[in-house]
């Protein structure tokens, strides 16, 4: 892949595989993608695909188990693999980069006001004085639509819905190029998850900031993504623009994928998927999919690579090395 002037990360080959009892675990298995500025990317995968293991590998939030960590991930023109741990969370962790984990506003410290809590990364990681950071704690409550009144709650005394605009605040708060949200919506109502939904397109739209959603739900996706990167047993087995991905599914997953979601006004059932997605500890050789692929011929015992039906499209499946051939 190219970079382009307006890439603000480039991922290649990044690969985190966990040491267990079982053997090793491969939960992001050579994955390459870039994302631009002002740029939503949404990661979508069914449960255990590797997408939280993705944000922490980017994020550098091991657990102590890794087998292996390597890959290149250039943020601008630094390569961030190669700093040191002491450098990384300097310049990089929460600075440049922030993650909303998942289920991160049930993490809320109980005894710490939220405008204090808030105001930690810019006290301890940038050491403002008290009072400059509360006034940015106030400023990025306005952006993700909290009042200030709230800043000297605790934590119990919010909804939940406000407790995840605090905590989008606090990935917020240090203006990072980067927030990346694990699942930011999936403990929350439809109409919470939509109110949601719409403070990070205005704040994508008013502060230019670069968003990676991490999630699950098709239908989450479909809101902000300008892009989607679909992940299948550690690997991104499609990435496509937002549109062309939900209207023109390029792999056979992405396609059942779509018409596993079911649509008002349908009249057939949605589709399902059968069969199971494979171990991630010794995974099959050759493409990952193939055991469920409706469309698998003898080619699939071969790992496929990443295909470019169009430069808007990379596509893990050998169904489009022909297309690549013919230029189509
Ligand atoms: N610390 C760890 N040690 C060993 N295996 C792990 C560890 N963390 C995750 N895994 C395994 O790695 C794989 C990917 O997990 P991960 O949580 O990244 O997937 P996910 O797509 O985010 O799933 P979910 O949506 O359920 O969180 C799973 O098989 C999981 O069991």
């Amino acid at each position: 892949m190219t970079q382009s002037a307006d890439t603000l990360l480039q991922v290649s080959d990044l690969t985190l595989h966990y040491r267990t009892r079982r053997g090793t675990a491969r939960a992001v298995d050579g994955v390459s993608f870039d994302l631009r500025r002002n740029e939503a990317l949404v990661v979508l995968g069914e449960s255990g695909s590797g997408k939280s293991s993705l944000a922490k590998a980017l994020m550098r939030l091991l657990p102590r188990n890794i087998e292996r960590f390597s890959g290149q991930v250039m943020l601008g023109d630094m390569d961030i693999m190669q700093l040191g741990d002491e450098a990384f969370r300097k310049q990089v962790q929460w600075n440049r980069m922030a993650l909303v984990m998942q289920a991160a506003m049930n993490a809320l410290n109980p005894v710490v006001r939220v405008g204090e809590q808030v105001a930690e990364p810019l006290r301890v990681h940038r050491g403002w004085s008290k009072d400059r950071a509360m006034e940015r704690v106030a400023e990025t409550f306005r952006k993700v639509g909290v009042s200030t009144d709230f800043l000297q709650r605790y934590p119990f005394e919010l909804s939940g819905g406000m407790r995840q605009r605090v905590v989008l605040a606090m990935a917020l708060v240090t203006e990072p190029d980067v927030v990346i949200l694990d699942e930011p919506t999936s403990a929350l109502d439809v109409l919470t998850q939509a109110s949601i939904m719409n403070v990070l397109k205005r704040i994508k739209r008013e502060e230019g900031t670069s968003f990676i959603l991490i999630t699950h739900d098709v239908a989450t996706s479909s809101e902000l993504a300008d892009r989607v990167a679909l992940m299948y047993a550690g690997q991104i087995v499609e990435i496509s623009d937002a549109r062309d991905f939900f209207h023109y599914p390029a792999h056979p997953y992405s396609q059942m994928l779509m018409d596993s979601v079911p649509r008002l006004h349908q009249a057939e059932a949605p589709g399902y998927i059968p069969g199971e997605p494979p171990d991630l500890i010794d995974p099959p050789t050759g493409c990952r999919f193939a055991d469920r692929c409706p469309s698998r011929f003898s080619k699939c015992s071969q790992d496929p690579p990443a295909f470019s039906p169009d430069e808007r499209r990379r596509v893990r499946c050998w169904l489009h090395e022909d297309e690549v051939a013919r230029g189509s």
